[in-house]
């Protein structure tokens, strides 16, 4: 048997004891991860320099203090996570308990690419372990070193058998793929990030895939060029230019420069310290020619318009809408399916059932679903369906219906009660 299919049977075996599902043992997992992060600092850093020249204080800011602030909010937020959600009721689930329970899916693989390898492996994992499932990690074997920290120290922190390192290539990927899960999430290219969904489709799982493209970057007239210049600048040329969301293209009226819309520079990712800029007629020509291309991960609007599609859009800066835990970071069409971060991770990561718990009394409502079928039956059955009703402010008012009533007789008690008083002052 193969190292990974061993991973993968020894992850499922250790998902179906259960001991992943209370949230004492997420917590207890997540806040290893987090001790690893910290204590393992310098391991961490010394492998991203030998990696990728990353520097000693570029780590934490663009790979670890991320994953901290996303294991804080999900260690205080798991409890509301993964409580019941009700949902609104309508006239037939009246009388019934209607929520939707998150619920772990099982076995997750994490394909993580190798850019920003800390940041886009583990923070999948933070959701994975969140969610209650069981992982299997696979990261980059073009950030070895890393890839090496990670197979070596975090079994020191992590429940091993539920979450392995998988190292290796396209082979051991390969492999890896082979073997059924219950969720694949992948970060890298578009061009793997087909194989992969084509792999999973033999067995019917659903896949995350966190791809890249061509984000473009629209600067309009009214801006303040200093600061769109600056704040593009950081935004491209951070990581050497190989960050997934970094600004691509340049479209800008007032500039002009010579890079046509068919040059190769146009037609694939650039992922590196190259900025062409393409002259437009206005916003609209700026519109025109997004919307002509693959969906972009990331637009970058320095005005004030937006009528394109993309993954995630940015006014006025670069880059920063990936820190933040509020909002789903994800793809479209060529730059990928699903999202994570924050709470979005955590549903990406479960099965989001959906309960309804019904009484066995109150067999009567039933009678028009049951034959022999009636027009009256029908009748009813279309009042029942169709009848928008807002049960919660039925509720509402039903309540304050309630406490008229009650403050009246209050009232009706006090006056008879002040009524008695003054007629035995009178008596006397
Ligand atoms: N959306 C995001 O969050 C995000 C983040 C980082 C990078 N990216 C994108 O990723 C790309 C850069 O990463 P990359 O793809 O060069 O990373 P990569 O070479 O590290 O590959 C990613 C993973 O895919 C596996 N892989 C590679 N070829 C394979 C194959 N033929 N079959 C099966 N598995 C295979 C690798 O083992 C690795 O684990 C860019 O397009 C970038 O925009 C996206
Ligand atoms: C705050 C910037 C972090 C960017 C991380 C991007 C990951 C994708 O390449």
């Amino acid at each position: 048997m193969s190292r990974e299919r061993q991973a993968v049977e020894r992850a499922r075996k250790a998902f179906l004891t259960g001991r992943s599902k209370p949230l004492d043992y997420r917590i207890g997992q997540l806040k290893s991860l987090q001790r690893f992060v910290v204590e393992r600092q310098k391991d961490i850093s010394d492998a991203l320099k030998k990696d990728l020249n990353k520097s000693k204080l570029g780590t934490p800011l663009y790979e670890t203090l991320g994953l901290e602030g996303e294991i804080l909010l999900a260690v205080n937020k798991l409890a509301e996570w993964a409580a019941p959600r009700p949902v609104e009721k309508n006239l037939l689930t009246l009388s019934d308990q209607v929520f939707i329970q998150p619920e772990p899916l099982g076995v997750v693989l994490i394909i993580g690419a190798w850019n920003y390898p800390w940041a886009v492996t583990i923070q999948p994992l933070i959701g994975a372990i969140a969610a209650g499932n069981a992982a299997v990690v696979k990261p980059s074997e073009v950030s070895a070193h890393t890839s090496k920290v990670m197979e070596e120290l975090l079994p020191l922190y992590l429940d091993k058998e539920m979450y392995p390192v998988v190292t290796g290539g396209v082979p051991e990927t390969q492999e890896l793929l082979k073997q059924r899960f219950d969720h694949i999430f992948y970060t890298g290219n578009s061009t793997v990030g087909k194989l992969v969904m084509e792999a999973a489709s033999r067995h019917l799982t659903p896949v995350t895939l966190e791809l890249g493209g061509k984000s473009p970057c629209y600067i309009d007239k009214d801006c303040d060029i200093t600061i769109a210049c600056r704040r593009i600048t950081w935004g491209k040329y951070t990581n050497c230019g190989q960050t997934c969301i970094a600004p691509d293209y340049i479209l800008s009226p007032t500039v002009l420069r010579d890079v046509k819309p068919d040059a190769k520079v146009m037609q694939e990712e650039i992922f590196g310290p190259l900025l062409p800029i393409i002259t437009v007629s206005g916003v609209d020509d700026a519109i025109r020619f997004i919307n002509e291309r693959e969906k972009p991960l990331a637009l970058y609007v320095f005005s004030q318009d937006n009528k394109t599609s993309s993954g995630g859009v940015l006014a006025n800066d670069c880059l920063v809408h990936f820190s933040v835990s509020a909002l789903p970071f994800g793809g479209v069409g060529n730059s990928g399916m699903g999202s994570y971060h924050g709470k979005f991770g955590f549903d990406q990561l479960s099965h989001l059932r959906g309960c309804l718990i019904k009484k066995l009394g109150m067999e009567g409502v039933n009678q028009m679903r049951y034959p022999p079928h009636t027009a009256k039956k029908l009748d009813w059955a279309r009042f029942f369906i169709l009848k928008q009703v807002d049960v919660a402010r039925v509720g509402r008012m039903a309540m304050l219906a309630l406490l008229a009533v009650i403050a009246a007789v209050v009232l009706q008690v006090r006056i008879k009660k002040n009524n008695r008083a003054l007629h035995a002052n009178c008596v006397q």
